[in-house]
């Protein structure tokens, strides 16, 4: 696949392209960038990674092997209508948006190899969870490649397409789980009269020390968690406050409200 576009480049066509120039994965002269309007990202991305401009779109279009469709899911269909009469009968698409069905792109590109992946922001650094779905076109060498673009911004795992709904609410949004209650941790160990860098520091790096315990260890969550809570100790005090104020429930609502989310949008753009 040496060329690719991406038809929306915004906050993840952005966290995606750095994690690959990162890595030196591909070469950014093959990598070209296009968006509706907002021209003024266009020239940072190229300025910044050396990713290409489109001039001209019908040219790009044709001889494109990858279209990478990275555009918020409200703007699929007209972005869709902007380069189907362009890209070529062989050209793969590749599309990161939330909820929006393999079903819908073939309505709007044509029966053909489309894959659909939910990565997350953390592509920036190499460390996307990313999950990936195919339609039974993709040709396994196709679908090697793809995998070996998305190792390069983290790990990648291979799910049903309708698994994506739940993934996307677990780890395509849980980066901003994550910094809500880094920002929630942080204001409480201000007004317990921390100074906010300490605070800051001291939450990040425990959240770092015990995703790597969690990757590292053989033993659960709930082990673990059991061998922090000494018995009348100041553990079992937080998590006394945590579950008496519905904890587990409270997650399983933003889980499930999130996943809700990802269906209306599948269904809301056809
Ligand atoms: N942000 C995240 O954490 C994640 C996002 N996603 C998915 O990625 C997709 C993009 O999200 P995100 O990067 O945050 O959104 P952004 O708004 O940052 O970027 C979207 C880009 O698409 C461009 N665009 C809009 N309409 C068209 C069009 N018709 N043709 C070409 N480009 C167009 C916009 O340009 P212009 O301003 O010119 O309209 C904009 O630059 C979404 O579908 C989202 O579901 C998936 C995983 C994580
Ligand atoms: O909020 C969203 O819709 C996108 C999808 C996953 C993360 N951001």
């Amino acid at each position: 696949m040496k060329t690719i576009v991406f038809v929306g480049a915004g906050s993840m066509a952005q966290a995606i392209i750095h994690g690959w120039m990162k890595e030196a994965t591909v070469d950014p002269e093959n990598v070209y960038v296009m968006n509706k309007s907002d021209q003024e990202k266009l020239t940072s991305l190229n300025e910044t990674y050396g990713v290409q401009l489109v001039d001209d779109e019908k040219e790009i279009l044709k001889t494109a092997d990858l279209i990478i469709l990275a555009m918020k899911p409200k703007d699929v269909q007209s972005g869709m209508q902007s380069i189907a009469t362009y890209i070529s009968s062989t050209a793969i698409v590749l599309s990161v948006l939330a909820g929006v069905p393999m079903d819908t792109i073939e309505k709007g590109l044509g029966i053909r190899p489309i894959a659909r992946c939910m990565p997350n922001t953390s592509a920036t650094i190499g460390m996307s969870a990313s999950a990936l779905a195919w339609n039974e076109l993709m040709e396994d060498e196709d679908k090697q490649e793809i995998i070996q673009l998305l190792k390069t911004i983290g790990s990648v795992i291979e799910v049903a397409e309708e698994e994506l709904h739940v993934v996307t609410a677990l780890s395509g949004s849980g980066p901003a789980y994550v910094y809500y209650f880094v920002e929630a941790f942080e204001q409480a160990a201000v007004a317990s009269g921390l100074n906010p860098k300490i605070a800051r520091d001291l939450i990040v790096q425990t959240l770092a020390g015990s995703a790597e315990m969690l990757k590292q260890s053989d033993k659960s969550p709930t082990t673990l968690r059991m061998q922090v809570t000494s018995p009348g100790g100041t553990t079992e005090a937080g998590i006394q406050a945590l579950q008496q104020s519905g904890f587990v429930e409270i997650l399983a609502g933003c889980l499930k409200e999130a996943e809700t989310r990802s269906r209306e949008l599948g269904k809301l753009y056809v």
